[in-house]
């Protein structure tokens, strides 16, 4: 477990990290999600040691490491711009902190094959780094994290330069690595998709806090507050009340508890159909159906239909917020 506790930190005088506290189960794959500016690198590389809290404590495994440099804490990091050694074939590289250990040389090669085969590099061990795809890099660095067996992995963006498609391939990657290697892992992202997908666990950092903490689906499903509910996915905001727009049913009749509402647009994007609409006091709204009920109701442009809120009432939030009249 890593435990943060009261971890503030400021540079100058803007606060990076305000009174932070944070537990991370042993074996999780926990993220750190957040916009851009929330803190959440800070608060990564203050649990690595690269950068010194004003006050509060880290604790890895029972150890307090406040005080304890870097390589005295058992991590492994990975960052977006992976620093591999140029001159090193990717044998070297991810053995490089095994050898600095001093490892026996036999130790070193079997080790480094083990991890070359568990991250899919098993036929690269001769190349250089320039000879590998960005994909191949990253994977080839968290090779590289893990040989010397850290107590914790810290991946600050680890897949943020790559292109969507190749994002989206590593993450489903990570999260099978994990569940093979089950090191704690502290992976920082600023998309709510990747954090939702492959985290158990999710901290949702704004402003120098931490808003939440809780599973994919909890916060999903029961958002502490607006900001957390936005960030993890689109909002309607029917009368002051926040729901998911897939917990909006359409109707073409009115009934108890519904709302008037005139469609403006009917957008089809695959399984899922996008109904903007207008609420009777000009406010914009949309739903999403998917497309067998919106073929049910065969809407268009112009027509009148009526708004029943579905769905756990626990997903919906109350917020006169107005800057969340129509979050898409
Ligand atoms: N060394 C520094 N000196 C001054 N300000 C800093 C320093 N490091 C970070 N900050 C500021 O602290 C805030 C938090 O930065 P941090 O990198 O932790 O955010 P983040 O949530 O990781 O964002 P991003 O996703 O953009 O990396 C930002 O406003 C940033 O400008």
């Amino acid at each position: 477990m890593i435990t943060v506790s009261n971890v503030s930190k400021h540079f100058g005088d803007f606060t990076a990290l305000d009174d932070v506290s944070l537990e991370v189960p042993d074996g999780s794959l926990t993220a750190l999600l957040g916009p851009s500016g929330s803190g959440k690198s800070t608060l990564l590389r203050i649990i690595g040691g690269l950068e010194w809290a004003d006050a509060g404590s880290v604790v890895i495994h029972g150890d307090d490491v406040t005080n304890v440099p870097p390589q005295k804490r058992g991590i492994g990091f990975v960052f977006q711009h992976y620093a591999a050694f140029k001159h090193m074939t990717v044998r070297d590289n991810v053995g490089f902190g095994l050898k600095i250990r001093k490892t026996p040389k036999d130790k070193i090669d079997a080790r480094v094959d083990e991890l070359l085969n568990i991250v899919g590099l098993g036929g690269f061990a001769k190349r250089y780094p320039s000879q590998l795809s960005g994909g191949q890099r990253q994977r080839m660095a968290l090779a590289r994290a893990l040989a010397v067996e850290p107590k914790v992995l810290l991946l600050d963006e680890p897949f943020g330069a790559l292109d969507a498609k190749v994002r989206t391939e590593l993450r489903e990657w990570l999260r099978r690595l994990h569940d093979e290697v089950h090191v704690t892992t502290l992976l920082v992202t600023h998309d709510q998709e990747e954090a939702l997908s492959i985290a158990d666990n999710i901290a949702v950092m704004d402003n120098a806090h931490i808003e939440q903490v809780g599973g994919p689906r909890e916060l999903y499903d029961r958002p502490a507050n607006p900001f957390v509910m936005g960030f993890l996915g689109p909002v309607a905001k029917v009368d002051g009340t926040l729901v998911r727009p897939h917990d909006i049913a359409l109707r073409t009749q009115p009934d108890a508890g519904t709302r008037e509402a005139q469609v403006m647009r009917v957008s089809h994007l695959g399984f899922e159909v996008r109904v903007d609409l207008e609420l009777s006091d000009g406010k914009p709204v949309f739903a999403q159906l998917t497309r067998y009920e919106a073929a049910q109701l065969e809407l268009a442009g112009g027509d009148i239909v009526w708004l029943a809120l579905t769905g756990d009432s626990d997903a919906r939030l109350v917020s006169e917020d107005d800057r969340l009249d129509a979050v898409a």
